[in-house]
């Protein structure tokens, strides 16, 4: 179908473009038409290739119940295809939320507004009938930070009474989306509602979406999804360049009934419904009741120079490498890295045992600042084709800048920043630090496909086997290069005591003091953080399963302000020293955190002067330190809930440490 189409009547027009052909400059050359007012004629469904009445009963009764409630004045059932994606697009140009790129290939760009730049975590819920079922129970007088619940009645009352009428003068569309390969055993269905257009054209990229999905569906089940920006249009009313609604921002999670409703948001991470919030939040509980694991981790298949494949699975905070390692470009010859996902794993044991994973998703949502030929030339190679950039700087040529592109962009062009300052390249050094031309979490949307190491499995239905699962964060201090866990319990102790520097992913932070981030899920837990360690812990215990073995990495280690380690391409020489204890070589010794490279067990060559000392060192007062850190953390957050092998390995870490 088309969304612009010549027929009046089958026009499916938000009111945006009607007040953009009427009153504006026809600047783009719209070809919009107007209409009635849905006021006199009421909804209407738009044409398309699928009508309401193609919809499966339950699919269309989620849409009917809806309409009632969101009022919008038009409905749009999304099918996926390509002419459909080039009206979307196209209207979104029209309405001046996407702005081409000309130096590229089907390339756009979208600028938020900058209160709506990042995930918002104090409004993001989770809504369970009892509390216990979604956060612990802290000690006596202490908040928790470990998620926010409400009662879902109550909840529900607030969540009905935001979205009244909040798509009057819009267009809801309606997204079927699969997380997975369509069709895989271990992929799951949800329907989102939204009338963000720019919600549509990225969900086209980050998922499976449209008629395919229906297909499969028939009429099974689905995780409903309910998201508006929350600004309803009245007659004649001017639309907001980026509308949003601050004041009445809400991401909430009902994971008893597999239910998702985001408002007041159209950043990706509170408005693209299968990522954060359906991926990871709903998909971690619904993996708890059937025994696997749905987590914030990247999957990369690793070659090494004698053929010999692994895969390993590593969950790094928001914002601390995920993307960057999932595209690696090894720089020690032989060893080859392919990408099967970025951000989420979905993994699940096998008939043989073997720990399979899949990437639900179909795209990466990736931070844009830092990424250059250097960094990581794979996602280079991925996202100068289909993809919509958001909130990054964009220059006189028809392209795009960022930090970390300096070297990258031609001498004479001018750059317009994120916020609209032209000829920010004239800026002095300290203005250009005070307002960087993208914003620090400004991100790109490009289909996993295009990556030019993607893996040849990586849509295997059946997953891909799990040898090994990295922790990390940003410790600049303290926490070395790589260890690995002594055990699967105290690899479950690990991640429960992962802290990373905070970063702009989440608007909730100042950057840089030190966080918790158990597992990098701790924005992420769709159920009390006490059942899930006990859930990880429970797994081993499972039939006849081969764990994988788990280790710790720290990439940003810092002396004098400057990182020690390379990192990025050179971090292949922990992967390495890993692959090799995965194969059981003898090439550890232990330590209090746990077990560390032998001496000269790293592949340095070529590296030039590098202090490996520096990395690997760990004073007794700075562990000890650290020990009481996560001593306090868990018992004040998880108060009596603290699981016993948990707190053993705690005790043995304390005693470790005291031996020193
Ligand atoms: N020093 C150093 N910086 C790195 C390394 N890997 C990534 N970074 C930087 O960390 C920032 C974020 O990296 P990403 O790979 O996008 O992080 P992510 O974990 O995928 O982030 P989310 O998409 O928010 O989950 C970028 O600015 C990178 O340049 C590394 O090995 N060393
Ligand atoms: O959710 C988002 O906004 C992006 C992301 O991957 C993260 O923050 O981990
Ligand atoms: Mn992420």
């Amino acid at each position: 179908m088309s969304i612009v189409s010549s027929d009046p009547a089958l026009s499916p027009l938000p009111r945006t473009p009607l007040r953009l052909a009427g009153g504006l400059p026809t600047k783009t050359g719209s070809k919009f038409i107007p209409r009635t007012s849905p006021a006199t004629t009421g909804v209407r469904y738009l044409s398309a290739s699928i009508q309401l009445t193609d919809l499966a009963p339950r699919v269309r009764e989620f849409v009917e119940e809806h309409v009632k409630i969101l009022r919008p004045a038009n409905v749009h059932v999304c099918d996926g295809s390509s002419e459909e994606n080039q009206s979307m697009v196209k209207l979104l140009q029209d309405i001046g939320r996407l702005k081409k790129l000309d130096k590229y290939e089907n390339c756009y760009l979208a600028i938020t507004s900058p209160e709506d730049v990042a995930r918002v975590e104090k409004q993001t819920y989770v809504c369970t009938t009892k509390k216990e079922d979604s956060v612990p129970t802290p000690a006596p007088r202490v908040e928790s930070v470990l998620g926010n619940w409400k009662d879902p009645q109550e909840m529900d009352k607030e969540m009905e009474s935001k979205f009244q009428g909040s798509m009057e003068g819009r267009t809801m569309y309606v997204i079927p989306f699969s997380m997975g390969p369509l069709g895989s055993k271990l992929s799951k269905i949800g329907i989102q509602l939204t009338d963000s257009e720019y919600v549509v054209a990225s969900m086209r990229i980050m998922t499976r979406m449209g008629r395919g999905v229906l297909d499969v569906l028939k009429d099974g089940s689905f995780v409903k999804c309910v998201h508006s920006v929350g600004y309803p249009l009245s007659e004649g009313q001017k639309d907001a360049e980026w509308p949003c609604n601050k004041k009445k921002l809400a991401i909430v999670q009902y994971p008893e009934r597999n239910e998702i409703k985001s408002f007041g948001s159209g950043y990706g991470g509170n408005s693209l419904l299968g990522k954060k919030c359906f991926a990871l939040r709903i998909a971690s509980t619904i993996a708890r009741d059937e025994g696997w694991l749905a987590e914030h981790m990247l999957i990369l298949g690793l070659t090494n120079p004698q053929g010999v494949k692994k895969y390993i699975a590593a969950a790094f905070p928001s914002a601390c490498g995920k993307t960057n390692m999932a595209m690696l470009t090894p720089t020690i010859p032989g060893w080859k890295a392919e990408c099967v996902g970025d951000d989420i794993a979905w993994m699940r044991f096998n008939e043989e045992g073997r720990l399979m994973a899949i990437n639900p998703e179909n795209g990466f949502f990736g931070v844009a600042p830092g990424t250059n030929t250097g960094s990581n030339p794979n996602a280079m190679g991925t996202i100068f084709r289909n993809t919509i950039f958001t909130n990054v700087a964009s220059t006189s040529d028809g392209g795009v800048f960022w930090e970390g592109l300096e070297k990258e962009v031609p001498a004479d062009v001018s750059i317009t920043s994120w916020l609209g300052t032209k000829n920010w390249e004239k800026l002095t050094d300290h203005e250009k630090k005070e307002k960087p031309a993208a914003h620090p979490n400004s991100r790109f949307c490009t289909p996993t496909s295009q990556c030019p190491v993607v893996d040849p499995d990586w849509e295997d239905p059946r997953g891909v086997p799990i040898d090994a699962i990295l922790f990390g964060g940003r410790r600049p201090r303290t926490i070395p290069l790589v260890y690995e866990a002594n055990s699967w319990n105290h690899g479950v102790f690990v991640g429960a005591s992962m802290r990373s520097e905070a970063t702009s992913a989440a608007s909730d932070f100042k950057k840089g003091g030190l966080l918790h981030d158990p597992f990098a899920m701790r924005p992420f837990f769709g159920y009390n953080f006490s059942h899930y360690l006990q859930h990880w812990l429970r797994l081993q215990h499972t039939p006849g399963v081969q764990m994988p073995k788990i280790f710790h990495v720290n990439w940003f280690r810092k002396s004098d302000g400057k990182f020690i380690w390379p990192g990025f391409g050179d971090n292949i020489r922990v992967l390495d020293w890993i692959f090799r204890r995965c194969d059981g070589e003898d090439v550890a010794q232990s330590s209090p955190l746990g077990l560390i490279p032998k001496e000269g067990t790293i592949n340095t060559e070529g590296l030039g002067p590098i202090d490996m000392a520096s990395l690997f060192q760990m004073p007794k007062e700075e562990l000890r330190e650290e020990a009481a850190v996560m001593e306090d953390y868990f018992e004040k957050q998880l108060s009596g809930d603290i699981p016993a092998e948990v707190r053993q390995e705690l005790e043995q870490f304390k005693g470790r440490v005291d031996a020193l």
